[in-house]
């Protein structure tokens, strides 16, 4: 994993009592998310929590995912680390979102690998959560092939009713 450095006074949040125990599977956030409902073209991700503020993640990377014959698109492989980041909010129950997302890729992702995705929280100063993740090729031990850091700003509930759709009056559910 990439040192991350974090601003002077940052600290690390609390693990909600509620957050799915370490070795859960985490619950679709929204059944047509990109990353992890069951959109036909996309991730199908599976994640379960981790030990303290960390989550394990993997997809499958098919046909669709292609950017070079038989590689994985940058910017796709991008998102499933943005999926992860922003998972982390089930574990502090800190609604919020993604302002930055920094990624290196170190390793061709092939098709037909599975990348494995560890992610955590490394801290928290005022709204901005500061997340980081890596990620194996095809175990949990695997060569890494990517690693992100991620700057995500804690918002109120109504941004999602605000910005999005279908949410009118309801402001937000993790699972709609
Ligand atoms: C009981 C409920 C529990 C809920 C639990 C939830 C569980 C989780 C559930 C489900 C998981 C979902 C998984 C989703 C998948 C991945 C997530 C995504 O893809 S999110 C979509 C992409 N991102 C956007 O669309 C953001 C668009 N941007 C904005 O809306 C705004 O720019 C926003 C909200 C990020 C900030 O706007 P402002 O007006 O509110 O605040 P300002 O003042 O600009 O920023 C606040 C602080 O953050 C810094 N900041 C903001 N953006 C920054 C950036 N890009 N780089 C560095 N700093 C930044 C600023 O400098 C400021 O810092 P200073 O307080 O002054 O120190």
């Amino acid at each position: 994993m990439n040192k991350v450095e974090l601003p002077e006074g940052a600290t690390l949040p609390v693990r909600h009592p509620d957050a799915p125990a370490p070795g859960e599977e985490l619950p679709v956030h929204y059944s047509q998310c990109f990353g992890c409902g069951d959109n036909e073209s996309g991730l199908h991700m599976r994640v379960r929590a981790g030990e303290g503020l960390t989550l394990h993640g993997r997809f499958l990377v098919t046909d669709h995912h292609q950017g070079a014959p038989g590689l994985a698109h940058g910017g796709l492989l991008a998102c499933a680390f943005d999926e992860m980041l922003g998972m982390l909010g089930m574990l502090t129950h800190i609604p919020a979102v993604t302002g930055r997302l920094e990624t290196d890729f170190r390793r061709p992702v092939p098709v037909d690998s599975t990348l494995h995705i560890r992610a955590q929280v490394d801290g928290v100063l005022g709204r901005k959560i500061y997340t980081s993740a890596v990620g194996r090729l095809n175990a949990e031990d695997g060569p890494v092939a990517l690693t992100a850091q991620g700057l995500f700003i804690e918002v109120g509930l109504e941004h999602f009713s605000k910005h999005g759709r279908g949410l009118e009056g309801r402001d937000f559910e993790v699972n709609p």
